[in-house]
């Protein structure tokens, strides 16, 4: 069974409120998608290797011990040359900003981003901070130091 958590959404001045809100395509889905909402409805231009902030009109109050990460459609990825260049984004459950994406094209002709269009998905996740302790040693294991495409050689 999918576990629901209560995600408390404001919806900014420039949140255009015929847009819906955040929303599971499925009943089994684990992102939800978020659109861009732009101040007058305006189209985003994106030069070609370029990135733009795109604006969702929203902010979100997440449970403390939860994040939201920002990820990327993969309709969107598959048939446009746009990316979300710091995916998957972290929004902090203190962050009480807007959320936006950060979106790049790496084509070589300009990108348009609509208003109301579908830009990334959200995950939210559970989240478990580490208690960092400094150490001299740490333990041994058969890997070791290798990493980097060191295994399966022969
Ligand atoms: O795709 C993103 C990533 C982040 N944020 C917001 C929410 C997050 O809580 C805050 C800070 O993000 P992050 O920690 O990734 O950025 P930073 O460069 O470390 O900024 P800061 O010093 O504010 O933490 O920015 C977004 O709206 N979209
Ligand atoms: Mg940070």
């Amino acid at each position: 069974m999918v576990q629901k958590i209560e995600l408390k959404v404001k919806k900014l001045e420039h949140f255009d409120s015929e847009l819906p809100l955040p929303s599971y395509e499925t009943a089994g889905a684990a992102g939800a998608d978020l659109r861009a909402s732009m101040p007058n409805k305006e189209t985003l231009v994106i030069p070609a290797g370029k990135r733009v902030l795109v604006p969702t009109g929203l902010s979100y109050e997440i449970p403390e011990g939860y994040e939201v990460q920002v990820r990327p459609r993969s309709g969107m990825s598959l048939k446009t040359n746009l990316l979300i260049v710091n995916s998957p984004g972290t929004i902090d459950c203190d962050y009480r900003g807007e959320i936006k994406i950060i979106i790049g094209n790496f084509g070589d002709d300009e990108a348009h981003i609509e208003h109301g269009d579908r830009i990334a998905q959200m995950v939210i996740a559970p989240v478990t901070q580490a208690t960092i302790v400094e150490t001299t040693s740490l333990s041994e294991t058969e890997r070791g130091q290798g990493g980097f495409g060191s295994t399966g050689k022969k």
